[in-house]
């Protein structure tokens, strides 16, 4: 099976007017559809970097990226525009994409009413919990059908009970819809939350453990 994710060699040096900073070397993995990479360091080991380059925000200083698939991308925070029902949130990507057909419409009813979110389809995101709307911004996030989902931070703007239960709901979304996905975290229980464990048979967690040894170094 042709993978879906293709990293090989690839390293980031940063220069500065203090000098040369070496963030990533030698980098190489793979990644088969539906898997799940969880990149644990802490911070300013260089997890952000490789988000960017994944996404081609930032040209690597060496080394190539292949992404055989559309990227949906979910941020720390959820950027819900608060002005805008949760319906018109989750409409927003397809319509910047000129895609809101009936096909997307019904996709995204399916997603609002598998997840919990219909009832609350015409409220406005402050009238939502955070780990509610963090629910809305993957469900935005899946509306327009990417391949492959980065997902960064997803869960650290919220309080650490929330984070545990959310944590679980998105991880069992993520996994009924299997979506091959790339979650950029610094707490190693997140990475390892049993939902994305019992997932092994099909998906599997991997620890880009070059990252973290060289940030404890
Ligand atoms: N544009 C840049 N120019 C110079 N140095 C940079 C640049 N971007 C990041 N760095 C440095 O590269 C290192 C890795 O940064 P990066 O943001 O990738 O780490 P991170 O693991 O995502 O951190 P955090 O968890 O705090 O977001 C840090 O030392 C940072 O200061």
């Amino acid at each position: 099976m042709k993978p879906i994710v293709q990293i090989n060699d690839l390293s980031m040096n940063y220069y500065t007017l203090e000098g040369e900073l070496e963030v990533l070397k030698d980098i190489n993995l793979t990644l088969e559809e539906g898997d799940i990479l969880a990149l644990v360091g802490p911070s300013g080991c260089g997890k952000s970097t490789i988000m960017n380059i994944l996404s081609n925000l930032i040209t690597p200083t060496k080394g190539e990226v292949i992404m055989n698939g559309k990227i949906g991308y979910m941020f720390q925070r959820d950027h819900l525009l608060e002005w805008r029902t949760i319906m018109d949130n989750i409409k927003i990507g397809l319509e910047i994409q000129k895609k809101l057909n009936d096909e997307a419409l019904k996709k995204i009813e399916r997603l609002l009413k598998l997840y919990g979110i219909w009832e609350f389809r015409n409220n406005y995101p402050k009238e939502l919990s955070g780990g509610m709307r963090q629910r809305v911004a993957l469900i935005r996030t899946l509306a327009v059908n990417p391949d492959i989902l980065l997902l960064d931070e997803p869960f650290s703007a919220l309080d650490y009970q929330t984070r545990l239960l959310v944590c679980n709901d998105i991880a069992q979304i993520i996994k009924n819809e299997n979506k091959t996905t790339i979650m950029v975290t610094h707490d190693i229980a997140e990475a390892t939350c049993p939902i994305w464990q019992t997932n092994l048979m099909n998906m599997y967690v991997k620890f880009i453990t070059e990252i973290i040894k060289r940030s404890c170094i």
